[in-house]
């Protein structure tokens, strides 16, 4: 469904390349990882593979079509769904506001939004009386879980996630991994996602590690 051809990055003024010449290709219906050494460039690889910026060269294509062709603001709008630490939340609107405004704009047919979403907060463990809540009232940790939720009622094939546990306890932290395997294996979506942890890393059906800039398949 993606796939990266001959891709590499290299930051304006940087000494080198992050990467060169990266081949890789990622299903549905499975669940990734990306783990490496802080600095290695696995957010970049996030941001490029989101849309959110352009590769140095070679190219990205989405079931076959460059995302050059496809616009990277179609692309963002329409196929991929992001879960940046708290990434584009909006804090002037309350829970329940920011995760429909998003379903509007990604065209979603669910009739009771309101109904839907609350049953995907729940899920997550946020209650009905902080989807009512501004955003900015709400924990790091919270408004990750927001986001994640966010990113569930898209309904978009590929999910990117960067540290989705990274701030979260143990217990939640089990309950988003099982939300992510959920979205890869019952629902035919495609999950990559940036990780430290050993626990969420072990849950993917693969892994990859960014090293010596290249990317090598350690599972
Ligand atoms: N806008 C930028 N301009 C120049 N260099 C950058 C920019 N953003 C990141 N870098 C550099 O690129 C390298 C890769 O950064 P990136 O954030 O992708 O790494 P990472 O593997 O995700 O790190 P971490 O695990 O610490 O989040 C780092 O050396 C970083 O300093």
């Amino acid at each position: 469904m993606l796939e990266v051809k001959d891709l590499g990055y290299r930051y304006e003024k940087a000494e080198h390349a992050l990467y060169e010449h990266v081949n890789l290709q990622f299903e549905k219906g499975k669940m990734y990882s990306i783990i490496g050494a802080s600095g290695s460039g696995k957010t970049t690889f996030l941001s490029l593979i989101a849309g959110l910026d352009k590769p140095t060269t070679g190219e990205i294509l989405f079931d076959s079509e460059p995302l050059s062709k496809i616009g990277l603001t179609n692309y963002r709008n329409q196929k991929v769904s992001i879960v940046f630490q708290a990434y584009n939340l909006l804090p002037y609107m309350t829970v329940m506001q920011n995760i429909q405004t998003a379903m509007e704009i990604t065209g979603s047919t669910v009739k009771d939004k309101k109904d839907y979403i609350l049953k995907m907060l729940d899920k997550v463990g946020i209650a009905e009386e902080l989807a009512n809540k501004n955003i900015k009232l709400l924990s790091g940790g919270q408004q990750q879980r927001i986001a994640i939720v966010r990113s569930m009622c898209c309904d978009r094939d590929l999910i990117v996630a960067d540290e989705p546990t990274g701030n979260l306890d143990e217990e939640t932290t089990k309950e988003i991994i099982s939300l992510f395997k959920d979205l890869a294996h019952n629902e035919n979506k495609c999950v990559i996602i940036v990780t430290h942890e050993k626990e969420l890393s072990d849950q993917c059906d693969i892994s990859l590690e960014l090293k010596n800039r290249a990317f090598h398949r350690i599972k």
